[in-house]
């Protein structure tokens, strides 16, 4: 494990990503394709990186993928700790190529909010939009100032199919709509003042999160767990979309469905399944 200070592992030919809070579900299994796609990947979580820490366990499974990691502690509500992550691997490395805005909490753990809004604390708006957007945005805002100067870079929000369709509540639809149109237009002032940086929204489907897993559940609203994505087959995807010829001209600032987008790229899930799309299985209709 190692910190803030002294990392400059990986060499300057890897390429370098900030994927934040990693230390479980979706974005540790970014962090851990990414590693395995041979990028230095800068993991973040609350609380401090070391042994037993979620962000080690996320290092630990990056490294044994073949991948170089770095864990930090950023609480994502205090931008000036967001601010020092970015900064911790521009340091190291004199890069950044890749910001995963994925970081996420909920009220009061997982399905607790999932009810009407008028029945809910007014704060409820605070993890999801404060986190789940505004968290983001200051990240992004950090990391393009680098990525700018330098131009070139991708930044890809973790948005979900609940920017268009009602789930969980309107604070999480508001935050997710919020990432989309917050890639649309950081994509249209990329392009406008030409700095050859790229943003996209990714909606992944069900994702069969370590977490998810352990309670047991077959299925979310009748979508089997058994034909969720990986939380690492977002991550391939991102990786190949990094690598995308077209990424400025034809994805940059539209949203994607990373099942339909791993379709184009020929992306399977590690057994060779090909993933379900929620648009598929609900029969497409005007949310989807
Ligand atoms: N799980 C799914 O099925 C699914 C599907 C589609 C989209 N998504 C999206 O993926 C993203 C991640 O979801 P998840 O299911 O992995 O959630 P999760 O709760 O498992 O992971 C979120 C991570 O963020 C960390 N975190 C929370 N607050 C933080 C803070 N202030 N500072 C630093 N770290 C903090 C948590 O500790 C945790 O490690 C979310 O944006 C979610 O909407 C998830």
């Amino acid at each position: 494990m190692t910190s803030y200070e002294d990392d400059s592992r990986g060499g300057p030919e890897r390429r370098v990503a900030l994927v934040t809070g990693a230390g479980k579900g979706v974005g540790r299994g970014v962090a851990v394709a990414l590693g395995a796609h041979g990028w230095t990947v800068y993991v973040t979580g609350r609380g401090e990186p070391g042994p037993g820490s979620p962000q080690a366990e996320t290092v630990r499974r990056i490294e044994a993928a073949g991948g170089t990691a770095v864990g930090l502690r950023c609480d994502h509500r205090d931008d000036a700790q967001t601010e020092a992550a970015v900064e911790a691997a521009v340091r190291a490395h004199g890069r950044l190529d890749l910001l995963v805005n994925n970081v996420w909490a909920a009220p009061d753990g997982f399905g607790g909010f999932d009810a009407p809004f008028w029945t809910r604390p007014v704060d409820d708006w605070e993890p999801l939009v404060g986190v789940g957007l505004r968290a983001h945005y200051a990240a992004s805002v950090f990391a393009a100032r680098h990525m700018t100067a330098r131009g070139s870079g991708l930044i890809v929000n973790i948005s979900s199919f609940g920017a268009r369709a009602h789930l969980h509540s309107v604070p999480y639809g508001v935050s997710k709509a919020g990432l989309d149109k917050m890639a649309a237009d950081m994509a249209h002032e990329f392009r406008e003042a030409g700095v050859g940086v790229s943003a996209v929204s990714l909606w992944p489907g069900l994702v069969r999160t370590d977490g998810l897993v352990e309670t047991g559940i077959e299925e979310v609203a009748g979508f089997r767990l058994a034909d969720a994505e990986s939380p690492e087959f977002v991550g391939t995807v991102i990786a190949r979309l990094a690598d995308d010829k077209e990424l400025a001209s034809r994805r940059s600032g539209h949203t994607f469905v990373v099942t339909e987008l791993a379709a184009e790229y020929g992306v399977t899930e590690p057994d060779g399944r090909r993933a379900v799309s929620h648009r598929e299985f609900f029969g497409g209709g005007p949310l989807y």
